[in-house]
Order: C-alpha cells, then structure tokens, then sequence
C-alpha cells in the first residue's frame, strides 16, 4: 500500500487572470474539492510591503503545504471536530492573490521601454481595488460566497482590514450609492500575522526605515498613511463586517521587521473600539471574537518559506469556524 503525499503540487492548479492593465492581476487556486458546499476557501495576501516584486501568489505554496500535511493531526486534537465530519474535510480550496505592485527602488523600471502591463507603479487604493477585483473574480468562479479564511501576511493583513473598511456600504445600513466598484462577500474569519497596521507609529519606532514603501504605496502625505491605516479606521470593522466570526493576529517573537506593538495596537483596537471579545472568554452567542497569538515562530519572510505556523494558524481559524456551526 502506498500513500499519496498530500502536497500543493498535488492539487490542480489554475492561473486566472482577474484584470488586464497589469500581469499581476493574476492569482492561483490550488483545488481539493471546489464544488462541496460547507467547506471553506483558504484566501491569501502576500506581504512585500506593496512593492517587492520577489513576493508573489506562489509564497503560498509552502503554507499549502503545510496545511495539507498537518490536517491529520488537526482533527486529531479536538475530539469535537471528528464529530461534525473533522477539519482534514474543511478545505473546499486555496487562492492566492497577486496584485498591482508600487515601484521599488532596488528593482528600477523605465516608463518609457517598459509595457505598461508590466511596470509597477501602482498607489492606494489600487492594491486593494484588485485584491476586491480578485475575491469578487473567485466568488464569481468558485461560488463561494463568504465561506472563506481571509488569510494575510505584513502588508497583506494590512490590505485584510482595508478590504472590511472598504466593504460595500449596504452593509452599514447606508443607503448604497452608484457605486462602480463591485463588492465581494466578506470572509467568515481573518488570519493576520506580521502586520502592518498603525504605518506613522511603525515607521517612527523603526527610526524612519520604512517612509520609502509607505511613501510609495500611500504617497508622500502622512496624512494619507493615517486615512488607510488599520489601526486608524474611523469606522467600526464589527458594523462592516456584520457576518464576521473570528480574527486571529498572529505576532513571531522573531520579527526583526515588525514589532509586538503593531500586533497589540490592533488588537486593543478591535477590542475597545470594535467590540471583539478574547476568544474563550466571552459569552458566545454571536459575538465576534478575537485571538492574539504571540507563540508564531520565524523572521518576517521564514514564516512564509516555511509555512508551518501559518498552517498552525489557519487551522485554529478552520477550528474556530468548526466550533460555531
Ligand atoms: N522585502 C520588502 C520589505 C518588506 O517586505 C517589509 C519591510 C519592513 C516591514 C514590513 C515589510 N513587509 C510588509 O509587507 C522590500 O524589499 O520592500
């Protein structure tokens, strides 16, 4: 008897392309069994801070890895989950989103020989305009509404949140204007790890080290920095997010790039502003909850070459999801 090894090479992959002004308008889906309803999408945002064109959908592959190689195990652990039909059957799919990219310096491009499908100059809002484009693109293919774990790493978790804050405004009981852009559905639950949430505070505790790509991707205004940051949204992520369960925020000791404040600055947020409860702690019944996870292990890019603790966390997220239905 031999065992099939269960790895992101041996699901079908497909490369779509969701829009056409830039290639990187393109994202990856790793299939298990796209059509079974009650199952979760795995949806993932690279990091790079908006502009390294070395991180791209396909740093997601290690993590695919890793989920698939530990399913086992995650229904092992929790009797409760092989009773209602275990998490190793949790996972409809995977995706991962790639999307316009802001100039990086070390990597120049001339605007005048190169095709403009392939030049990186975006600025907010366009990374987020096509991570919306991209999810409203799976949703359309893959039909699946908001059963999915909004998964995002640095820049990524970052762009997670915008898409909350960004949400169709029907959703706040606003009155929905002529709207050009389309909305997806919004996830069940996020996982953000490593992320880049409060950009003036970061930038100032790193000394200034990262007014280049926030310049880049923000412009030159701090102003604006402010008006997309995480931390600073006006609004209330629960009001946007009214079938909203759980978020995980993940922060590695390890980090050398993004420190524990960005993780507990957001995390303070969503409790005293948005009404997150600790996971564990709360009375449950239709309260969105919270975890702070601060065991991830790995510097700002192992955590991505090796996968294991974001399968970790996307497990307990899947896990979370399991316990509510
Ligand atoms: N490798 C990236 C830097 C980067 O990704 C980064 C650096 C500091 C803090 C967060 C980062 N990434 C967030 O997405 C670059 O070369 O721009």
């Amino acid at each position: 008897m031999h065992k099939t090894q269960r790895m992101a090479a041996s699901l079908r992959y497909v490369l779509h392309n969701y829009g056409s002004q830039s290639l990187l308008q393109r994202l990856g889906v790793w299939e298990v069994d796209p059509a079974r309803e009650g199952k979760y999408w795995v949806v993932y945002i690279h990091g790079g801070a908006w502009r390294d064109p070395r991180v791209t959908h396909e740093s997601f592959v290690p993590s695919i890895d890793w989920i698939l190689r530990t399913s086992l195990a995650a229904t092992d652990d929790v009797g409760d989950n092989n009773i209602r039909g275990g998490t190793s059957n949790a996972i409809a799919g995977f995706a991962s989103i790639d999307y316009r990219l802001s100039p990086h310096p070390d990597f120049p491009q001339d605007p005048a020989t190169t095709p403009k499908d392939q030049y990186r100059g975006a600025q907010h809002p366009d990374h987020i305009n096509d991570v919306r484009s991209a999810l409203v693109f799976l949703q359309r293919t893959y039909g699946f509404g908001g059963n999915y774990v909004l998964v995002g790493h640095s820049a990524g978790g970052a762009l997670a949140f915008q898409l909350l804050a960004t949400s169709s405004p029907s959703s706040t009981g606003v009155a929905a204007e002529a709207t050009l852009t389309e909305h997806p559905a919004l996830p069940s639950a996020i996982v953000s790890f490593e992320g880049l949430y409060d950009f003036m505070a970061v930038d100032a505790r790193y000394g200034g080290a990262y007014a280049t790509f926030f310049r880049g991707a923000f412009g030159d205004d701090p102003g604006s920095w402010d008006a997309a940051a995480p931390v600073k949204y006006t609004g209330n992520y629960a009001q946007k997010w009214p079938d909203g369960k759980f978020i995980l925020l993940g922060w590695s000791a390890d980090d050398t790039l993004v420190d524990e404040p960005e993780a507990d600055n957001m995390a303070r947020r969503l409790r005293d502003v948005d009404g997150f409860v600790n996971e564990g702690q709360g009375e449950g019944v239709g309260e969105k909850t919270l975890l702070l996870l601060k065991d991830v292990r790995g510097n700002h890019d192992e955590i991505w070459r090796s996968g294991e603790h974001i399968a970790r966390m996307v497990w307990i997220a899947l896990r979370t999801l399991r316990a509510e239905l």
